[in-house]
C-alpha cells in the first residue's frame, strides 16, 4: 500500500482526535482534524486498508437524507419471475447532485483488469467502468479498532482468513445503507460502487445470482448523476416461457433506486449498455447494497472491484478520474 504524503504540519501537530462511534460499530475510525473541533468540523473515516481517508457526509446532505425515500416505490411484477420496487427518486432531488459530486470527489476507484480462461484460450478483460467496494460477508464483523472478528468464535480473523483485505463502509455510504435497510426491511453488508465516466463505460448483461448471496437475494441499486438506460431481459429457458416475457428499459435518473428481489436475479439479466451522445458524458455513479453470506463473496467482490491495480481519484480541474499519485 502506498504511503500518504506527510506535510510539515502533520509532523508537528498532535495525532487526530478520536471521536466515539455513534451507533453500532461500523469498523472505521472517525477522526477530526486537529484544531477543527467546532460543530462544523470535517470528520473523516479512516482505515488502514483505505489509500486515503474519506470525509463524512456534510450535514446539508445527511439532514436531507432523512426525507428519503422521496416517493413511494412503483411495484413492477407484471412479468414472470420479475420483482422490482422502483423509487423515482429515492434520494430527494435537492441533494442528488451534491451527493453525486461528493462521492465522485471523495471515494477512491479502480479500473480492474483480470484474465479469464475459456477452454484453452486466456483473455484479458478490462472492466469498462471504474469500481470500488466496501464490506465483509456475514461470517465476520468489525471490531472497535477496525480489525475483523469471526462471528462464530468471536476471535480475530487470522491473517490468512481472507486473501483480500476487506474494507469497512465509510460513514458516507454507511448512512445510506442504514436508511435503505430501514426503508426496505432488507439487510446489507456490502456496498459496490460503479462510476461510468461516459457513454463508453458500461456493464454487460449479467445477473447477480452467485451462491454466496443466498436464495432470492435483495439488491438495492442507486443511480446518481447522468441518466442511463437499465435494460432487463428474461434468461433463456428451455420452455416456451421466454416468449411470454418482454425486455424492459428503465431510464434511471439521478436519485432513483431499484430494489431487485425475489426471483429477479435467478431468472432475469440486467445491463447498462454503451451509449453515444446524451448526458452519459457527465458521469454516473451506481451504488449497489447487497448481503453476502460467505467468505467466497468477500473474495469475489474485492477481486473484481478493487483488484491489484492503481488507485484512481477524481481530479476537479481536469474533470476526470486520474491515477491518484499523479492527480
Ligand atoms: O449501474 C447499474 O445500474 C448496474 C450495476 C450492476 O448491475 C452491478 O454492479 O452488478
Ligand atoms: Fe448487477
Amino acid at each position: 500500500m502506498s504511503k500518504r504524503p506527510r506535510t510539515l504540519d502533520s509532523f508537528f501537530s498532535p495525532p487526530p482526535k478520536r471521536v466515539r462511534q455513534p451507533e453500532e460499530n461500523s469498523g472505521t475510525i472517525t477522526t477530526s482534524a486537529p484544531g477543527q473541533e467546532s460543530s462544523s468540523e470535517r470528520k473523516l473515516s479512516r482505515h488502514p486498508t483505505y489509500p486515503f481517508p474519506v470525509p463524512d457526509l456534510p450535514s446539508c446532505i445527511s439532514d436531507m437524507l432523512n426525507f428519503a425515500p422521496a416517493v413511494e416505490p412503483r411495484v413492477i411484477n407484471d412479468q414472470p419471475d420479475l420483482n422490482l420496487l422502483y423509487y423515482q427518486p429515492y434520494v430527494p432531488k435537492e441533494i442528488a447532485r451534491d451527493l453525486f459530486e461528493f462521492l465522485r470527489r471523495e471515494l477512491f476507484f479502480y479500473r480492474v483488469r483480470y484474465m479469464i480462461k475459456r477452454g484453452p484460450v486466456e483473455t484479458l478483460i478490462n472492466t469498462p467502468r471504474f469500481t470500488t467496494v466496501f464490506g465483509v460477508d456475514e461470517t465476520a464483523r468489525w471490531s472497535e479498532d477496525g480489525s475483523l472478528n469471526d462471528c462464530k468464535s468471536g476471535r480475530s480473523v487470522s491473517k490468512d482468513g481472507y486473501k483480500c483485505k476487506p474494507r469497512p463502509l465509510p460513514h458516507c455510504l454507511d448512512v445510506l445503507r442504514t436508511l435503505t435497510e430501514g426503508a426496505t426491511g432488507c439487510q446489507f453488508n456490502f456496498a459496490l460502487v460503479n462510476y461510468y465516466a461516459n457513454g463508453k463505460d458500461s456493464i454487460s448483461y449479467h445477473s447477480d445470482d452467485e451462491r454466496f448471496l443466498g436464495v432470492e437475494p435483495a439488491i438495492a441499486s442507486f443511480t446518481l448523476g447522468a441518466r442511463r438506460d437499465f435494460l432487463m431481459k428474461h434468461k433463456p429457458t428451455p420452455e416456451a416461457h421466454v416468449s411470454e416475457t418482454k425486455a424492459l428499459k428503465l431510464p434511471l435518473g439521478s436519485g432513483d433506486m431499484v430494489l431487485m428481489k425475489g426471483l429477479t436475479q435467478s431468472r432475469w439479466l440486467h445491463s447498462i449498455p454503451k451509449r453515444t451522445g446524451g448526458e452519459a458524458d457527465r458521469g454516473r455513479i451506481n451504488i449497489t447494497f447487497r448481503r453476502a453470506m460467505f467468505k467466497g463473496g468477500t473474495e469475489n467482490y474485492y477481486r473484481y472491484n478493487v483488484g491489484d491495480g492503481e488507485v484512481y481519484r477524481w481530479n476537479e480541474p481536469r474533470q476526470e478520474m486520474l491515477p491518484w499519485k499523479t492527480a
